[in-house]
Order: C-alpha cells, then structure tokens, then sequence
C-alpha cells in the first residue's frame, strides 16, 4: 500500500488501510416531487428577508463560482497552442525528478482508486499525470480530516495546508506530490479556487456535524466534491468540436461532484452516524417524521424507506444533470468519467437492493458488475457531441 507522507509536521498524512466515508449532502428543490425538478428549481436565485436584504442561495453562490471558472478557461484555451502538442516546460529540479514525481502520483491513485486509474490510462500522458496529481492532492486534503490523524487536526493546520498550497500556485512547491501539482498547474488552465474551496469543505467538516437544510448541504457538497469537477475539466478538456457553453460543461462537472457526494452520503448513512455525524436535511429529516434518534437507532421502517427513496432520486437527477455534459469532454477523457458515473450511480441501486438498510451494510458495487459497466462506458465514451447545449455567446 502507498504511503502518503507529508513532511510539513502537523499535517501528517498516512497509509490509510481502511475506507472511510464522509461528506454526504442533497438538494434544495423539493424532494416529494415525483418529476425531474426544473433548472429553476436547482438553481434558485435569492430567498426575500427583510426590505432590502436578500440571502444568496447556496446554489446561487457555486453557480457564480462556476461562471468564474469557465470565464477563466475559455481565456486561456483561446491561446492557440493545443495542450497535448506544448513543449515540456521549464521545471526547477531534473527532469527526472518531475516524471518520477508524476509516477508516485500514479501509484497513489492506483491504490486508492483502481478502477478509476485504468480509466485514465486512456487519456493523453499530459493529462493523465496531470488528473494523477490533482487526485494526489485532493486525496491528501480528504486525509487530513478523514484519515487516521484527523483528531489532530485544527483549523490552523488546514491554514497551513492553504499556505502551502499557495505555494503550489506559486511554482514553490514543498515535495514532489506539490512539484507535480505544480508542474499541472503550470501547464494547464487550472484556478486555485476550487482548491480552496476543498480546504474550506474541511474546515466545515471540523466544526459541523449537522445540515438544517439541503441548501446548507449542497454548499458543503460543493466544498468536497464540487470543487473536484471544476479542476478537472480544465485538465480533461472540452471536444474541439463542442458546441457546448464551457458554463454548461462546468455546470455538468459540478453536477457530478455533488451526485458523487449525495451517493457517499447515502451509503454511509450508519457509518456516519456512528461518528455521531448526520450529513442529512433536519428540516427533510422532521417532515418525513424521523429524528436523529430514529439515525442512531438504524431501525429500517417505512418511513426511512419513503425518506431515502426521495433522497435516491434527487442524487440521480445530479446524475442526469452530469450525463449532460460528459459528451462534451475531449474524447479521450470521456471514458474515465463515464465509467466513474456509471459505478458511483449503481451504488444507488445497491442501496435500493439492500431494502434501504445503510444502517448496518455497507452498498457495493460486485467486481462483476464494475466490468460490465466498463464496456458500456467506453461505448458512450464514442458518442460525440451534439449541437443541443447552449453556445458560448
Ligand atoms: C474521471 C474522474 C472521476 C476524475 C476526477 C479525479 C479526481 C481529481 C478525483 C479526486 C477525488 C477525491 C480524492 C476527492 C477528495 C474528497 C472526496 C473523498 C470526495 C469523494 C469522492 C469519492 O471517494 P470515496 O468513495 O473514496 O469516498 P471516501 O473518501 O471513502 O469517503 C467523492 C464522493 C467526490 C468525487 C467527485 C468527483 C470524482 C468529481 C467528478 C467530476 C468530474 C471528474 C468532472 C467530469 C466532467 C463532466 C463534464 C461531467
Ligand atoms: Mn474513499
């Protein structure tokens, strides 16, 4: 197993022998509705208070990170020079210190996220390190709250993990998983943003252990996984041929951070709650007549049943949201992220075949059913893109 070693003291990050969960989250439009909810609904701009005064939406806020990013991209990829055809640059150390650098990250991503690895074996050699170092560092930061030092952890060491990571930006990185992040960001259009937006998922993570309502959820969904999407699209890359928005494309990529997230949360509903963390709606929670109390207990009654169905159909309609855009991608980047759609979504089902029981076991996708899926991503990974999403104006 890998070791993931950060040198800088207190931020301390391991081998981690166990799978752990976390994040989970939902959607703010109403979970009762049978019907795919309306973009409206997903989107909502601003909820009235007093004259005057109005409070910004979650979704409303992420959406307007969203446009940023895109706004950023489409900048820098108007400059001619095709990604996968750019002369190595410049890098401070040898050479042969970056590409073993790029080669650790691959085998940190091969550890902890094998199916997903041989996806992007698939992808050019420029943004298939690019994607390994980017997982790199978002696999270190989930550690840090996650992983085995997590008790350890202060909000003053996640404003380390921040310095550093400005670092990163700034062609000063602390060791080779940093010079390899550096290294991407150098090379493609990558905004720190959505990287400190993942250290303030952290930071939520540490002082929260309950969401009142789905629109405080969905912020914490962006922060964790959100944010994965919005880097990684610039590596991925949109299909010359797109006539896709780049908004569109991130709005898609954002949809499948937060889906990823929502079907976290749901399989790992005991888990969670057996670390005295509930990642669900109260005000969802109270209006299907269930309390914390009925979480801890685990007991699987008609009312939990009702309660995650809704909650099953609003990760899938993310999904939906996510299918989008995945079309739109740079060919070769396709398959990587259908499959990875294609197996987090089963583990829906999977919750669906266990009677909604995510108290006491654990949904699973079976090494069957994952390389079935495989064949079946890579068929759509063919299909091109259409005309049918807005254009950049
Ligand atoms: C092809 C692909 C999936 C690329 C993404 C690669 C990448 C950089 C992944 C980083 C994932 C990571 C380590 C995130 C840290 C926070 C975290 C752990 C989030 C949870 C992931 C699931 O991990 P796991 O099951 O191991 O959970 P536990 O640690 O056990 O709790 C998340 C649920 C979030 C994952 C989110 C994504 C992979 C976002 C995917 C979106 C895209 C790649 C954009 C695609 C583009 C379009 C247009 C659709
Ligand atoms: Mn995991």
């Amino acid at each position: 197993m890998s070791t993931l070693l950060l040198t800088s003291g207190v931020l301390g990050l391991k081998e981690v022998s166990q799978r752990r969960r976390r994040r989970r989250t939902w959607r703010a439009h109403s979970l009762h509705a049978e019907s795919k909810p309306e973009k409206s609904a997903i989107i909502p701009r601003a909820a009235s208070l007093a004259a005057g005064q109005v409070a910004v939406s979650s979704e409303q806020k992420v959406y307007d990170v969203v446009v940023k990013q895109a706004a950023l991209v489409r900048k820098q990829l108007s400059s001619n020079t095709s990604i996968d055809q750019k002369p190595e640059t410049a890098f401070p150390g040898s050479p042969s210190l970056l590409k073993e650098a790029y080669d650790r990250c691959g085998e940190v991503c091969a550890e902890y996220a094998k199916t997903f690895y041989l996806g992007t074996l698939l992808m050019t050699p420029e943004r298939r390190k690019a994607i390994w170092a980017i997982y790199v560092w978002c696999r270190r930061t989930d550690e840090l709250v996650d992983g085995p030092n997590a008790s350890q952890i202060t909000p003053t060491a996640l404003d380390r993990w921040g310095s550093r990571l400005d670092d990163v930006f700034s062609g000063r990185p602390y060791d080779m998983f940093d010079a390899a992040l550096s290294d991407t960001v150098s090379e493609f259009p990558v905004d720190i943003q959505p990287f400190r937006d993942m250290i303030e998922g952290m930071r939520m993570d540490l002082r929260k252990s309950r969401y009142k309502n789905f629109d405080e959820l969905y912020l914490y969904c962006y922060y964790v996984a959100g944010t994965v999407g919005l880097m990684s699209v610039p590596v991925m890359g949109i299909a010359p041929e797109s006539r896709a928005s780049t908004e569109s494309v991130y709005s898609a990529a954002l949809a499948l951070g937060i889906a990823n997230q929502l079907t976290n949360i749901l399989r790992d509903v005991g888990e969670d709650a057996s670390r005295g963390r509930i990642y669900l709606p109260q005000d969802e929670l109270a209006r299907a007549g269930l309390s914390d109390e009925d979480i801890f207990e685990g007991k699987v009654t008609d009312r939990w049943r009702s309660f995650m169905k809704n909650q099953i159909e609003r990760a899938r309609m993310f999904f939906r949201e996510a299918e989008i855009g995945v079309t739109e991608l740079n060919q070769a980047s396709r398959w990587p992220v259908w499959a990875s759609l294609k197996l987090y979504r089963q583990i829906l089902d999977e919750i669906e075949a266990n009677d909604y029981d995510n108290f006491t076991k654990r949904a699973y996708v079976s090494k069957a059913k994952k390389l079935m899926a495989l064949p079946i991503a890579y068929g759509k990974s063919l299909v091109r893109p259409s005309s049918l999403l807005q254009t950049n104006m």
